[in-house]
């Protein structure tokens, strides 16, 4: 059997081509070559003119939208403003856009995250809650784990009073492929802090997020 490498951000060890190195990232010329099986799989030749750079692109590609494995949420979440002049109530970014992919079909699910905290240490910059997102959705994810990881990062590094995540996403692999069902909208929620602890709380963050989508 070929030997099995552990990368450092992989949660499953890689098949390797025996006489590789046991610890180590695949190369970028091995990832370009599994992207050619895969054509050649598909029924189509790697090396006609219109495919022929398509390696290239689809690893340069990958190093895109997998990202998220090089970056840590807490480097987002470092700089925190603690002079926020009296304000203590509930911070709301929502319809944050974010595109990921499932790790069952690795194709897309994309859609809008909420996030609401309520400062009780100060506030972070805005764009660092659309980063902490990100750093989330560009690794191979279930909608679930991505909205668990997006609180527990928040709740952790901002020990804010309560955190809220609310994810809404379209899956692919559901409506491109299997079951073909188009426009099927997946919601996901965790509560932290008084958000868990008070149903009226998420009552007022699901109405806040709501209130986006109202008609005017
Ligand atoms: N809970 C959850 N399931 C997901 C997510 N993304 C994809 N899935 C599901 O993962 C499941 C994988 O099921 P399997 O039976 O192992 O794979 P499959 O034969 O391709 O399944 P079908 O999609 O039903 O054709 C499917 O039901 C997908 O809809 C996600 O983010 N969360």
């Amino acid at each position: 059997m070929d030997a099995v490498v552990q990368h450092p951000f992989a949660r499953v060890p890689i098949p390797a081509p025996k006489g590789h190195q046991t610890t180590r990232k695949p190369t970028r010329e091995e990832a370009e070559a599994a992207v050619r099986t895969l054509i050649a799989w598909a029924g189509d030749d790697p090396a006609r003119e219109g495919l022929i750079d398509t390696p290239k692109r689809v690893v340069k590609a990958y190093a895109e939208l997998f990202g998220g494995y090089a970056e840590k949420a807490a480097d987002s979440l470092e700089r925190v403003f603690e002079d926020v002049q009296g304000y203590d109530d509930m911070v709301v970014l929502r319809d944050i856009p974010y595109f990921s992919h499932c790790e069952h079909h690795m194709v897309p699910f994309y859609g809008k995250a909420h996030v609401a905290y309520y400062p009780s240490n100060g506030v972070v910059g805005l764009s660092k809650i659309a980063r902490v997102i990100d750093t989330y959705a560009r690794r191979l994810q279930t909608q679930e784990a991505l909205t668990a990881q997006i609180t527990e990062a928040i709740d952790e590094h901002l020990k804010p009073r309560g955190v809220a995540v609310m994810i809404e996403g379209e899956h692919m692999c559901m409506a491109m492929r299997g079951i073909q069902k188009q426009g099927v909208s997946t919601v996901t929620t965790q509560f932290t802090g008084v958000f868990r602890d008070d149903p009226a709380e998420q009552v007022r963050f699901i109405t806040l997020v709501r209130a986006a989508h109202a008609p005017r």
